[in-house]
């Protein structure tokens, strides 16, 4: 029997004890979010966001950022959210219109800022398991949280991430390294006969790679837990990177497509948020 891992219930579950902790401070929690207005993708994810943190008592600083803007004058931007008082975190929405840098962007963002955990300290802290608090990445942290929340054992497990972007693959794979797993990382360069061997020896497999359907069941090791991160749209329908109809009965844990991953990124990028303004205030 294959069980899902519901996001949609863990993610509600972290909402509530973050709207709880926005009611202690004595401060206004406010994100800014910079993202691309002509990328309808950001519109809708940015639009979620927004409505969210609203419901959670978090209120968001929207701020269009077109192709008109340089990679410096959104650097400029991020640097004097940084220096405003009122901000208590910053969010960058990934894609940004062609020819801003976004790791520039990213790495801008002040790490007592840094709602998304993507700038290039906290990615440091988080490569190097450092002591000191620091934010993750909102989805491959909200991925851990979900196995913890089933209870998935991670320490001495063989896990293999597939893919390797900034946002998702390189977060995940620190992550899964630093609750001691054996981990190793698929890419574009990957041959397709070694993947075919890795996966079929993953107790984890968190798949990123916006290729609808990529992984069949078939490829599997039975019993494994299977991560899908895709959100790609097919027929209008969203669908992940994992074939979740072929996984049925070979893996023992899957996260649906949607309602799994993606509520949790939401979910872990405002308990970020609130995070940093306790940390700050
Ligand atoms: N700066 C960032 N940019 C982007 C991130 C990110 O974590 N940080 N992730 C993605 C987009 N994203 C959040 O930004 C996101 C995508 C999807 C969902 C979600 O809840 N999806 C629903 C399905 C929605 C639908 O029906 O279309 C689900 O999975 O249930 C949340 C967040 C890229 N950019």
């Amino acid at each position: 029997m294959t069980e899902l891992l519901d996001g949609a219930k863990v993610a509600k579950i972290i909402n509530d004890k973050t709207a709880q902790r926005v009611t202690k401070l004595d401060k206004p929690v406010t994100l800014a979010v910079i993202y691309d207005p002509d990328n309808e993708g950001s519109q809708l994810y940015v639009g979620m966001k927004s409505r969210k943190a609203a419901k959670l008592g978090i209120q968001t600083r929207d701020i269009p950022v077109g192709a008109d803007e340089t990679t410096d004058s959104v650097i400029a931007l991020v640097e004097s959210l940084n220096a405003d008082d009122d901000v208590t975190g910053i969010l960058v929405q990934s894609p940004l219109a062609k020819g801003i840098k976004e790791r520039q962007v990213f790495s801008a963002v002040a790490p007592q800022k840094d709602a998304d955990g993507l700038g290039a300290t906290v990615q440091g802290m988080l490569f190097g398991d450092a002591l000191e608090p620091y934010t993750v990445a909102a989805t491959p942290q909200g991925v851990m949280s979900l196995l913890n929340y089933y209870h998935i054992p991670i320490k001495g497990k063989v896990a293999l991430v597939v893919g390797r972007s900034q946002l998702f693959g390189r977060p995940m794979s620190a992550l899964l390294n630093n609750a001691d797993a054996t981990v190793t990382v698929a890419h574009r360069y990957t041959e397709p006969a070694v993947l075919k061997r890795l996966l079929k020896f993953a107790d984890i497999v968190a798949v990123g790679v916006g290729i609808p359907n990529f992984i069949k069941g078939e490829d599997l090791k039975q019993g494994a837990t299977v991560i899908d991160v895709g959100m790609n749209v097919v027929d209008g329908k969203a669908t992940g990177d994992v074939d979740f109809d072929s996984a049925q009965g070979i893996a023992d844990f899957i996260t649906p497509v949607p309602g799994g991953v993606g509520p949790m990124t939401i979910a872990t990028l405002l308990e970020n948020t609130v995070t940093l303004a306790e940390l700050n205030q």
